[in-house]
């Protein structure tokens, strides 16, 4: 068997806006999805995925090259459930050349689903990786990143930017701006998340923001108005300056919710937050539902949200400064 794990990550700034071009400033969370992956000889492809229920029902499944899955559910829910795993193993396929390897995967993670932490990016990046090894190959962090990517862009139909899956094969803070990817130097960051219990259809949020930003000229201008948000956050983020990065992220939370991806529980945790002097919050990720993350060195902030109603769950996050790691 071979084993590695990536992190999730919380987006301090440019969610959305990533996706046309804007920069985005994503860190990676110590909360892990860990891949384990056995190769098979007869060519089928078995996901063992605990955390994965659709509707109460755990699934076991073949994948593309297997006999289609175990449950009584539709096509298309399954697709969406199964989907990163399957676009991840094609692509080992592909990268390693060995068309017709079949596996056992089995999956395991620490990171809510649709969140807005990145579970899917982290289970893309840590199957990659330990599938090309259980086969010989060890892929370099750029190679991983760029099949992690390719993975989630297919599976999101065309809308991904490759802030989540860069930032989970690199671990620490990083900078993406179309497919100029860096890992950027931040300083130690008093990371509180706030999590509704729910989760938001990446997919879905990401196609309503396109439709209003062909529509009206002003949706446009507020995604570039949150590009400007993150070339500042940059600055402050380089200063250390927590009180303007806790502005800047209250600053692009408005602006996300102008673009209608927040939610009646994130503004509520939002708020919670600020009213307990957080630096500052916002919602992290696709939005819709799932986290909130808010700058706070003090226990207020966590405090306030484990009291807040429709706050099921408020933890501190440490930035991980490992991506991908190699563990069997
Ligand atoms: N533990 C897991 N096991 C299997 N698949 C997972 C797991 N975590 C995430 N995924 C995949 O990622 C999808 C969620 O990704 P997405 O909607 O992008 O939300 P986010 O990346 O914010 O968590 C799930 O529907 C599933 O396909
Ligand atoms: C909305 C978006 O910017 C981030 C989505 O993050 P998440 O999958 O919700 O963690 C989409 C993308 O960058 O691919
Ligand atoms: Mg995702």
């Amino acid at each position: 068997m071979t084993l590695s794990s990536a992190p999730g990550k919380v987006y301090l700034f440019g969610e959305h806006a990533v996706v046309y071009g804007e920069p985005a400033v994503p860190c990676a969370i110590e909360r892990r999805a860990r891949v384990g992956v056995q190769q098979r000889d007869d060519g089928k492809l078995r996901v063992n995925a605990e955390d994965l229920s659709l509707d109460g029902f755990t699934v076991e499944y073949d994948g593309a090259a297997g006999e289609g899955p175990d449950v009584d559910v539709s096509e298309s829910l399954l697709d969406a459930a199964m989907g990163y795993v399957d676009g991840a193993i094609e692509q080992v396929r592909e990268v390693t050349g060995n068309d017709e390897a079949g596996f056992d995967v089995t999956i395991e993670s620490d990171i809510p689903l649709g969140a807005g932490l990145g579970s899917s990016a982290a289970v893309v990046v840590a199957a990659i990786d330990a599938a090309a090894r259980e086969l010989g190959v060890t892929l370099d962090v750029d190679e991983l990143a760029e099949r992690a990517y390719r993975t989630e862009y297919q599976v999101q139909d065309g809308q991904a930017s490759r802030a989540d899956t860069f930032c989970s094969a690199t671990g620490g803070a990083v900078r993406v701006e179309g497919d100029d990817c860096r890992v950027i130097e931040a300083p130690d960051l008093p990371i509180v998340i706030g999590f509704d219990g729910g989760a938001g259809d990446t997919g879905q949020l990401v196609s309503g923001v396109r439709t209003l930003r062909e529509e009206y000229e002003f949706a446009a201008d507020t995604v570039e108005a949150i590009g400007d948000v993150v070339r500042n956050g940059e600055d402050a983020l380089a200063d250390g300056d927590l009180e303007e990065l806790g502005r800047l992220m209250d600053f692009n939370h408005g602006l996300l919710s102008a673009l209608g991806v927040s939610s009646r529980s994130l503004d509520t945790m939002v708020w919670a937050a600020r009213d307990a002097d957080a630096y500052g919050a916002k919602l992290t990720g696709a939005g819709g539902g799932g986290c909130i993350v808010a700058l706070d060195p003090t226990p207020e902030t966590e405090t306030a949200l484990s009291f807040t109603p429709g706050c099921e769950d408020a933890f501190r996050a440490e930035l991980a400064d490992e991506g991908v790691k190699r563990l069997e």
